[in-house]
């Protein structure tokens, strides 16, 4: 049986329902580079399904990407203008999920939204608006071009030498996309840098004395992460974390 990595959705109206979504891409890279099972938990705002649900059959969980902005008042900034888009729901489901995962030792990956997730569940703050902070670069994707074009090579990374994700991808610097128009502020206390942009915006991290596989990226890995050998290794990485934490359930 393949590990079972659970990813719990974004929320969204489409005429007068919500569903329950997740990304193609993040399942397509789950199946083709880590070789797992995901499932889907929906982001419910009332009975929410519980973080020791999920934790009783998951072998990891991946925090995706989204278009949504976690809300301000998480980390104690002014609240958003109005019309910003958000996810209250998605915020309550992944944010109580974070801590509990991290202390039971399940393996965890987290991606841009997912990464801002992490920061601001353990404490962290973020950047609302980070093309308005002196000396950074806009860091949002031109969504007039060609999803190719979004989604490609944008600007480099430089990786921490000797950590968790200089381990796993084994490159000093690399090219990485960009989409996102929040960012890393005040680090969590429990976090670990793991790459920067030249701009200095933290664009990886992982946790200080993780019991397992706790990496969180600003970029997006996913994107047809079976062409990137940068991507290939992540997704290859979580999955062997599942997997060993699947083998360690049944010893
Ligand atoms: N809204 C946040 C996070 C940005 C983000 O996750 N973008 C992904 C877009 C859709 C996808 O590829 O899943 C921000 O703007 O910083």
């Amino acid at each position: 049986m393949k590990p079972v990595i659970a990813v719990i959705c974004d929320t969204t109206q489409s005429g007068p329902h919500i569903y329950h979504q997740v990304g193609d891409k993040y399942v397509q890279a789950l199946r083709k580079c880590s070789d797992v099972t995901p499932v889907l938990v929906p982001a419910l705002s009332e009975s929410p399904v519980a973080v020791a649900e999920i934790m009783a059959f998951a072998d990891g969980m991946l925090f995706t990407g989204g278009y949504s902005n976690i809300e301000r008042h998480h980390y104690g900034a002014a609240p958003a203008p109005e019309g910003e888009h958000q996810d209250p729901a998605r915020d309550m489901n992944t944010l109580s999920a974070l801590p509990a995962i991290l202390k039971a030792g399940i393996p965890m990956l987290g991606i841009c939204r997912g990464l801002q997730e992490l920061n601001v569940a353990l404490g962290g703050t973020l950047y609302p608006r980070l093309h308005d902070i002196e000396g950074r670069i806009d860091h949002r994707e031109d969504k007039k071009a060609p999803i190719e074009v979004q989604y490609g090579p944008a600007h480099a990374v430089t990786v921490t030498k000797g950590g968790l994700l200089h381990k796993i991808v084994g490159d000093d610097v690399f090219m990485v996309n960009t989409v996102h128009g929040q960012g890393i502020n005040k680090l969590a206390d429990t976090l670990k840098i793991e790459a920067l942009a030249d701009d200095t915006t933290i664009e990886a991290v992982s946790v200080k004395d993780a019991k397992a596989f706790a990496l969180a990226v600003q970029w997006h890995p996913e994107w047809r992460a079976w062409e990137n050998p940068q991507s290939v290794k992540i997704f290859n990485a979580f999955g062997d974390a599942a997997r060993a934490y699947n083998l360690s359930k049944t010893n």
